[in-house]
């Protein structure tokens, strides 16, 4: 099944990660009992300092327009 989270209006600090094409982090959907929750995973070791950034995928950016900077 598929589910969208928007996190206009609410959430936490994981809704500003911006998206990028070489990402250090991904977003990565566990199942919690019956919750379905969106976690920021690392894929790799982040420096203090440094802009997290995810993939948004092809999905979110041909709906919403090619934020890729890279
Ligand atoms: C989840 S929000 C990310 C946080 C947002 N930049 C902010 O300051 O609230 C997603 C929106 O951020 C902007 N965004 C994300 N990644 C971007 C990028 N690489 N370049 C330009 N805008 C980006 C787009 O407007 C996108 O719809």
């Amino acid at each position: 099944p598929k589910a969208d989270i928007d996190s206009e209006w609410t959430g936490n600090w994981t809704r500003f990660v911006n998206h990028s094409c070489e990402p250090n982090a991904r977003f990565w959907p566990y199942r919690v009992g019956n919750h379905l929750v969106m976690v920021v995973e690392a894929v790799e070791e982040i420096l203090a300092g440094t802009e997290i950034t995810a993939d948004y995928g092809k999905e979110y950016l041909a709906r919403y327009g090619p934020h890729c900077l890279c």
